[in-house]
């Protein structure tokens, strides 16, 4: 090599990322080091799931256990989700990403207590090796004080901010435009989340248990829906989200568009892509679930790294049980010969340390360090 000609750069030894457990690394396992473990994301078709045959119903819980066992994420083909919804959703989505700054920071999530609302290009570093996450977001969630969200009546809404500190009485913050927007973004919250109500049903089939096992969860979930839009990434050493697990039950994202940039970590610290499959979910197992089922389900180290040169769109969907759930591990994954990994936690509380912890510099994060409840 001719002097001063330059190096390419040595692979990488770790991978780090942040999980349950805080900020983590993981070896590069090479040569001879390498396990055994999955170099892609399996597909699994749901039609069955929404057959009135048990047997139909098992023969897809197969499927996912196998999947989230191994490799914490699968495809899910034929979920229900109309084209025609889905052709509605991307647009109102990439319209109101083309708005000018200052208009989408109208909603900037530091306007509301919730921690709802616009983030803005490099606002979160999941990364720290990086200058921030290439993306910009829209935090949604399921809302206790929104009539289209129909929370029961007789709901504990003491875990969620007053609805006096809400602006508008509601806890999201909708945009003016695209004036569709709002309802456009609940129409997909209800078909999203009519999938993951059966998916719960699968889930706890998969663990055999009976498969009302979790409705217990569902009585008002922490869910919420995130229009991502990561811009081509113009400096190489950048992230669109940086290596992450996610803090959920279970998470179904939708890659809005043709571009290839979700990767997944497999256990010999390899990136393993999952390009954007049309008419699937990416469905990847979340923390809580993984705490749940004692490490049998992996909640799967992921990142987004947009090279194409193209604009990237995606909408993940993430569902947590309702926060007064006490998060146990079910009874069929620890025995004597399998001890409790974990103690029982309760999910509102979990679920706010991991977003108080990702939006440190957030008022209401900085409000609760002062008062000590963080
Ligand atoms: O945009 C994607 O494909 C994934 C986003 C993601 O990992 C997240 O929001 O947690
Ligand atoms: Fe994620």
């Amino acid at each position: 090599m001719a002097p001063g000609a330059l190096l390419p750069d040595p692979e990488p030894e770790y991978v780090t990322f942040h999980a349950a457990k805080g900020k983590l690394s993981r070896p590069v396992l090479k040569g001879d080091a390498k396990r055994q473990t999955f170099e892609e994301i399996p597909q699994v078709d749901f039609t069955k799931m929404w057959s009135d045959s048990i047997q139909d119903r098992k023969a897809v819980a197969l499927e996912v256990d196998k999947a989230f066992r191994e490799v914490g994420f699968l495809y899910a083909a034929n979920h229900g989700i109309s084209e025609e919804l889905q052709a509605r959703t991307f647009k109102v989505a990439k319209e109101f990403f083309e708005l000018p700054t200052e208009e989408k920071m109208k909603i900037h999530l530091n306007k509301s207590p919730a921690i709802k609302g616009y983030e803005r290009l490099l606002e979160t570093r999941l990364d720290d090796t990086t200058r921030g996450d290439n993306k910009e977001a829209v935090n949604i969630g399921d809302d206790p004080y929104d009539p289209e969200h129909g929370c029961p009546e007789d709901f504990d809404t003491s875990y969620y901010p007053p609805r006096f500190e809400c602006a508008a009485g509601i806890m999201n913050q909708w945009p003016e435009k695209p004036v569709d927007f709002r309802a456009v973004m609940n129409e997909y919250r209800v078909a999203v989340s009519d999938f993951a109500r059966r998916l719960l049903g699968i889930i706890a089939l998969s663990l055999e248990l009976n498969e009302d096992h979790f409705d217990y969860m569902t009585w008002f979930p922490m869910a919420g829906l995130r229009p991502l839009h990561y811009p081509p990434q113009e400096v190489s050493s950048d992230v669109g989200i940086g290596a992450h697990a996610d803090y959920s039950w279970f998470t179904l994202v939708w890659q809005m568009t043709a571009t290839p940039a979700l990767e997944v970590l497999n256990h010999n610290g390899h990136w393993v892509q999952a390009p954007p499959i049309p008419n699937t979910l990416v469905v990847n197992v979340g923390d809580f679930l993984e705490r749940a089922t004692n490490d049998v389900f992996i909640s799967t180290v992921h990142r987004v790294v947009n090279r194409t040169g193209e604009e990237r769109y995606s909408l993940p969907y993430f569902f947590t049980p309702s926060h007064d759930v006490m998060i146990e591990t079910v009874p069929t994954c620890w025995s004597a010969d399998q001890p409790k990994k974990y103690e029982d936690v309760n999910a509102g509380a979990w679920q706010r340390e991991r977003l108080y912890r990702a939006r440190y510099k957030h008022p209401a994060s900085i409000a609760a360090r002062e008062k000590g409840e963080i």
